[in-house]
This record gives C-alpha cells, structure tokens and sequence, in this order.
C-alpha cells in the first residue's frame, strides 16, 4: 500500500517553566492523579528549568529517521504531532490535510501495548481526525516493537557500554531493567490474548531478550515513576527499593537500564539520575545507567523496517511468540483491552 507521509506522535513535553502546569493538567485530566504528586511532578520540571527534553530528543529520532529514508530513497515526509503538548496532534493533523496528505503511517514512540503505551495513541488518533473532520488523512498506526531486534540489539548495546565501565573499576555489576509501572488492576486487564499482564510480559520478554544477547543469566526487572494516589497498588518493586534490597544482598554495583523508555525524558534523568543514583551512591554501590534505545541508529533503522512492512508488505522481525499487536487504522481499538 502506499502512503503520503508519516506522523511522528509523542507525548510532548513542556518547554519552559510557564508550559509546566497546563502540560499536566493535560497529562492527568480525568486520571485522578493526587495534586500533591503534581506538585511534585512540577517540582522535577522545574529542576530543569520547566523544560522536557524528549520534544529535542524526539526531533533528534526524526532526523536521523529523515537520513535514513532519503538513503534508502524512499519519500515520505514526517511530521511531528504530541498527545500532552505542542505540536500537538489535532494541529499536525489539520497541517497534514492541508498539505493534501490523504494516507498517513503513525509511529508512536512507545514499544508497548496497554493503555499508556498503545491504547491512548489509538484514541489520540481518533480524537485528532474528529478534530480535523472530513479532511482528516486515513491514519495506520504501526505496531509495538518490544521484541524487534534492532530494538533488543540497540539496548543490549547500551547495557554492554554501561557494564563495561563498572566491570572496568572491578566490579560485579548486576544487570536491572526499569519500564514505568502502572496500576496492577490496569495490568492485569490487558491483553489481546485474554491472558492479562500484557505490559508487564512485554517488558518481561524484552528484558529476557535484551539479556540473552548479553550472554547474562541474572537479572531482575523493576519499576518505576510510580503516580496514582498511594493506596492503589502499582508495579513494584519500585527501583530505588530494589537498589536498597540488592545492597543487603550484598550486590556491589548496578547498572541500570531502562528498557521502558525509548529516550532520555524527564523520568529517565530524574528517577534513574538523580534518585536511584543517589541511593546507590548513599549506598557505596557502583551506578551505571545504560542509554536509551532511541538514539541508536538502530532505531531509526527499525522505524523504516516498520513502515516497510506495511509499504513493502515485508515480513515483520520480532524475537518472540507474543503478539506485536497495535497496529489499525483511524484509532480502532485493536483487540479488547490492547
Ligand atoms: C506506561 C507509561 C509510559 C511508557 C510508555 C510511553 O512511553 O508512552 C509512560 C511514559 C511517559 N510518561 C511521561 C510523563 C508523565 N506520565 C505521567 C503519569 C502516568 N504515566 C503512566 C504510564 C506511562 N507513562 C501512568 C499510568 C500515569 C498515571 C496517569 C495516567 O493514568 O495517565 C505524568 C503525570 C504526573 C505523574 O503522575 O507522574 C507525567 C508528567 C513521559 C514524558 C516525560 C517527559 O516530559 O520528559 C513519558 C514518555
Ligand atoms: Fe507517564
């Protein structure tokens, strides 16, 4: 099938310290996150001088991925549309009808299903075309790429920098993957092959595959960036608790690596950098954080390997048996609880 263009949609981020309160007013609306996680949240931006870097960090992905389809010589403009902030998606839309683009590809920057990861991509769609109306191009978002192995060899390779380091100052480091948690009860809902734990067997799996090209048979995977009021139980354990627990074990150094990312955004750089750091400095342990995924060029490697499975019809590569789902058109759902 052919295609006019693709949409590169995010999360958004804020820009400056005035962007910090609206951008999670959008984030939270309706998600009964408690104000005093807010002003925490707020109070981690702010840090930073209220700016996100996932907007440059997702710029960066797109120029790579612009190199990468001109040297392959494929033409297909990209454009840049976010769920929470500027440029947000009803507006790249709008652009893109304007532009005349009749029939677009989508890829969110999400490796998972659930409903943060792949469900709420689905609906942004949906909501940008309503926005839009009649002239909203036809929208084909593609699939999560967990088990993709330009995916697996990008994190594995920032695993083997990190462990390199500390294996260099001579130590034992044990290998810990981090993916954002959520609630257990939105967990154990999702999944398309009715078996629940969609997100946490995704991330599972990735993890396995990301340490079975390591060659390491010891590893653990853990959570964080937990939000929600504190009665509602999330994916624990949380990493910063685990870092404390692996110290008791008598682990000497970790490096962490946070699968769950596709870039260095805000919860990576204040929740790994900053807090888990903290502690295993507190702690005498090594630290070492891997990279994220997103700035291999594997990655924007993998992001025409996946629209070509959809402009070329090729096979899709993946490493597991779990589904690769997500992938439909206009924001359907694509399986109950997906
Ligand atoms: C699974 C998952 C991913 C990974 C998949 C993916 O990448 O999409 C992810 C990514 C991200 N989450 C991000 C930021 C935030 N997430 C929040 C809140 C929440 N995240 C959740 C889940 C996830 N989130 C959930 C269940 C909530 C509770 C509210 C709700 O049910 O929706 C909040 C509100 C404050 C708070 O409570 O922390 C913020 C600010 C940023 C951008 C960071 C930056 O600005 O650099 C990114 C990439
Ligand atoms: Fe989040």
């Amino acid at each position: 099938m052919s295609f006019d263009a693709l949409l590169f949609l995010s999360f958004g981020g804020p820009e400056g310290p005035e962007d910090v309160r609206p951008f999670l007013e959008n984030v939270t609306r309706g998600r009964g996150v408690p104000p005093e996680r807010l002003d925490e949240v707020a109070e981690h931006y702010l840090h930073f001088g209220g700016v996100s870097p996932i907007n440059r960090l997702n710029r960066d992905i797109m120029a790579a991925l612009r190199s990468e389809l001109d040297a392959q010589g494929r033409r297909l403009p990209v454009y840049f549309g976010n769920r929470n902030w500027h440029p947000m998606i009803e507006d790249t839309v709008g652009e893109m009808a304007d532009d005349g683009v009749r029939r677009a590809l989508v890829f969110a920057t999400s490796a998972w299903g659930g409903y943060s990861g792949c469900k709420q991509y689905h609906e942004d769609i949906a909501r940008a075309r309503t926005a839009v109306g009649e002239r909203a191009p036809e929208l084909v978002k593609l699939r999560q790429f967990f088990d993709h192995p330009l995916f697996v060899e990008a994190n594995a390779e920032a695993v083997r920098t990190a462990l390199a380091g500390l294996r260099e100052s001579g130590q034992q480091p044990r290998l810990v993957f981090t993916a954002h948690s959520i609630p257990v009860r939105a967990d154990e809902q999702e999944g398309p092959d009715g078996r629940g734990q969609w997100y946490s067997r995704q991330v599972a799996e990735a993890a396995r595959l990301v340490a079975e090209e390591l060659g390491i048979e010891t590893y653990d995977v853990v959570w964080q960036s937990r939000s929600g009021p504190p009665q509602v139980p999330w994916l624990e354990p949380d990493v910063v608790d685990h870092i404390e627990d692996l110290h008791a074990k008598g682990v000497d150094s970790v490096v962490v690596s946070p699968i769950g990312f596709v870039s260095d955004h805000l919860e990576v750089i204040w929740d790994l950098d900053n807090e888990a750091q903290e502690k295993a400095a507190e702690l005498g342990m090594g630290f070492a954080r891997a990279a994220t995924a997103g700035t291999d060029p594997r990655f924007a490697r993998m992001i025409v390997e996946l629209i070509a499975e959809h402009t070329d019809g090729t096979v899709p590569r993946k490493l597991s048996e779990l589904p690769a789902a997500g992938s439909t058109t206009n924001g359907e759902p694509c399986a109950p609880g997906c």
